[in-house]
């Protein structure tokens, strides 16, 4: 193969890798909220001027060596600056006037530079070291990005992270590594700069889906756990977490407590204000308990207008103690569905637990004393009989 088959051959397989990585963004799930959704856009945009950055190499044994030089520096921090968009949009966020202005500015100024050092005496070196650091502006941004972001537990942002560190050592480490071993002077091989080229948008095109597929997982196995209508937590979530948090407060010798409460006539407030109306009281109910809870307790949402709160670490006393706050807290608060306020009524049935019960045997002791509590009037809290 002479240089020019040799070229193209170079060119046709990472358009076909670039075309692939294209057609692959339209498949993945797009997000709702419209700026996120402009994510993929800039993720086809960061494969795309990739592709032009390996023109632009080729564009010197083609014989055009201004023109690649104008091309490759402008593309390849064009490139980097895409996967900063990419990420910034996939975390819903919008550039400023201000700050795309100094992105304008940052690549004029480095495409001078490069020309400059390019027309004056040749200088590959200098020329080479001044891209990489102009690339390092938009990486940085990058990583720092998806470092701010990473405690929210978006899930996926570790693997972007890694995508993200790789290329900044490429470009930190692997660039003046190679320049070591070229004579000076002597322009960039199109081989190891397609190589380069080519495992980049590979990464990028297995981290980003991988991601995106790895935050959906967590999005998916975060909702399998939560009623929809009050955000508490469902019945999957107590069945799966209970024998973790039993055996917890086993370990430590730690008392634990649940406490199940339901709405009083509950029925008259769908049948005077309509179903909407009682979803909408539901929520607030479970808003007015939650807010309440110490950060290790739990709401679930058993069925209907029934809940659960499971207390770890707290014995009878204190758990009566809390069911009585609750208590006074829901008879006092005032619930505004659609034009009218109403006023609800809750009753609770508190049940500590011995060493050897399970979470059943705690619910079915709460459960008696609730029945107790809604025989004896209702608003009010009652213990299970030891
Ligand atoms: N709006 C709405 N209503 C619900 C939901 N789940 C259950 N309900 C209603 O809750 C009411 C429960 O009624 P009952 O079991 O008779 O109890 P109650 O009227 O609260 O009376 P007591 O519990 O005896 O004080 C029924 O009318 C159900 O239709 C829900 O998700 N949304």
């Amino acid at each position: 193969m002479n240089t020019f088959e040799q070229i193209y051959f170079l060119i046709g397989i990472l358009s076909l890798l670039v075309g692939v990585g294209v057609a692959f963004t339209f498949v993945l799930p797009v997000p709702s909220q419209r700026v996120k959704a402009q994510s993929p856009i800039y993720g086809r945009l960061f494969l795309v001027t990739l592709w032009f950055a390996f023109l632009g190499i080729c564009l010197q044994p083609l014989g055009f060596p201004l023109a690649s030089a104008a091309t490759l520096n402008l593309c390849v921090l064009l490139a980097m600056y895409m996967l900063y968009l990419t990420v910034l949009k996939r975390y819903g966020q919008v550039l400023t006037h201000k700050q795309i202005a100094m992105i304008i500015l940052h690549l004029v100024f480095c495409e001078a530079l490069s020309l400059y050092f390019y027309l004056g005496n040749n200088q590959l070196l200098i020329r080479e070291m001044l891209v990489s650091i102009c690339v390092l502006i938009p990486l940085g941004l990058t990583l720092r990005l998806i470092y701010q972001n990473i405690p929210d537990n978006r899930g996926g942002d570790e693997m972007i992270f890694i995508v993200v560190s790789l290329t900044t050592i490429g470009v930190v480490f692997g660039v003046p590594f190679y320049r070591m071993w070229l004579e000076p002077g002597e322009p960039v091989g199109t081989e190891v700069a397609f190589v380069a080229i080519f495992m980049l948008c590979l990464l990028f095109m297995l981290g980003f889906p991988a991601s995106l597929m790895q935050s959906l997982f967590i999005r998916l196995s975060t909702q399998a756990y939560i009623d929809a209508l009050t955000g508490a937590k469902n019945r999957h979530y107590l069945y799966r977490e209970s024998v973790r948090m039993l055996a917890h407060a086993q370990r430590h010798e730690q008392h634990f407590s649940v406490v199940v409460c339901d709405i009083d006539f509950f029925k008259k407030v769908n049948d005077q204000h309509g179903h909407p109306a009682g979803d909408e009281a539901l929520k607030q109910f479970a808003h007015i308990i939650s807010d309440l809870l110490r950060s290790g307790d739990t709401l679930v949402r058993m069925g209907g207008e029934e809940f659960l709160i499971v207390l770890p670490n707290a014995d009878i006393q204190q758990a009566s103690t809390m069911a009585q706050r609750l208590c006074d807290e829901v008879r006092d608060a005032e619930i505004k569905v659609e034009n009218t306020t109403l006023k609800l009524t809750a009753s609770f049935g508190v049940a500590s637990l011995n060493a050897d019960d399970t979470i059943f045997d705690g619910i079915r002791q709460a459960d008696e004393a609730l029945y107790r509590a809604k025989a004896s009037g209702r608003d009010q809290v009652k213990r299970a009989q030891s």
